[in-house]
């Protein structure tokens, strides 16, 4: 087995008294598309944090291409190439697309004490933000006015962010929030194109979107792994089905049948 990309070993955050994460554990490795999945308030946006850097470990490690980088910052972690979208938007909504792609861009390749390369830097950042938005489908939007964007074209550039800054490991948040079905399709495209380069690790609740691209399933309870596995194995797991179970419908789709 080859070294992963990216591994959380036992894993674990605390909020005072609750233990949001409990002693995770996995691993994620190239070309894959990992889902974590688990009932609202189970800790996965917590992992991401821990993953990314945005949260200290209450305990645990961090490991990038077996690299421990547990005591790493969230932007010492986006240099290595660990990137991340959130939950909510994160744009700027007045600038254009391909602007919000170059910002993204340039704030990977900054090298502020070599002031003296910015127009070389400049025009490095337009050829990331040009490649991001073709990979995110979006090219033809590059002039548009990001506040004039659909909701689903939205999270298509955030994701068109994360790539510009060229990452291997890419962690997103739930990018189906809120997407009606032609934009979830075009979404889920875009996640399959995205694993033939980097890992993915997936939080979703669209338990439809998970089965149809992950590769791998991880389900968290109360913070902690109930069950990992390939997708027959995790819809066919009774604790992840009884876990489920009184959970609303989308929580209840691993029990349906292929
Ligand atoms: N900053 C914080 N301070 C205190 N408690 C927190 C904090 N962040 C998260 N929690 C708690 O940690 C637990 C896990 O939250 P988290 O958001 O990670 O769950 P989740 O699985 O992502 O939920 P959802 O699917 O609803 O987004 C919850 O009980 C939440 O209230």
């Amino acid at each position: 087995m080859t070294t992963a990309l990216l591994e959380a070993r036992n894993v674990t955050r605390k909020f005072g008294a609750l233990v949001a994460v409990n002693k995770v554990s996995l691993q994620l490795h190239e070309r894959e598309i990992l889902a974590v999945i688990g009932t609202n308030g189970a800790g996965k946006s917590t992992l991401t944090y821990l993953l990314s850097g945005e949260l200290p470990l209450s305990d645990g490690q961090v490991y990038l291409r077996g690299k421990d980088i547990s005591k790493w910052s969230q932007p010492a972690r986006s240099q290595a190439g660990v990137g991340r979208s959130y939950q909510r938007n994160n744009i700027f909504l007045p600038l254009s697309v391909r602007e919000n792609c170059r910002l993204a861009a340039q704030a990977k390749i900054q090298k502020p004490w070599q002031f003296w390369t910015a127009a070389q830097h400049c025009r490095r950042s337009l050829e990331m933000a040009d490649h991001a938005l073709e990979q995110a489908g979006l090219s033809r939007y590059a002039t548009t006015i990001a506040a004039n964007l659909s909701h689903g074209q939205k999270r298509q550039l955030e994701v068109a962010m994360c790539l510009a800054q060229q990452p291997e490991v890419l962690l997103l948040d739930e990018p189906l929030a809120g997407m009606g079905a032609e934009e979830s399709e075009r979404m889920l495209t875009l996640l399959h194109n995205l694993k033939k380069n980097l890992a993915v690790l997936l939080i979703e609740h669209d338990m439809d979107a998970v089965f149809a691209v992950a590769d791998r399933l991880t389900v968290m309870v109360n913070g902690a792994v109930l069950a990992s596995g390939l997708p027959h194995e995790i819809r066919n797991n009774t604790a992840v089905q009884t876990a489920y179970l009184g959970e609303s419908d989308h929580a209840t789709a691993p029990l349906r049948p292929n």
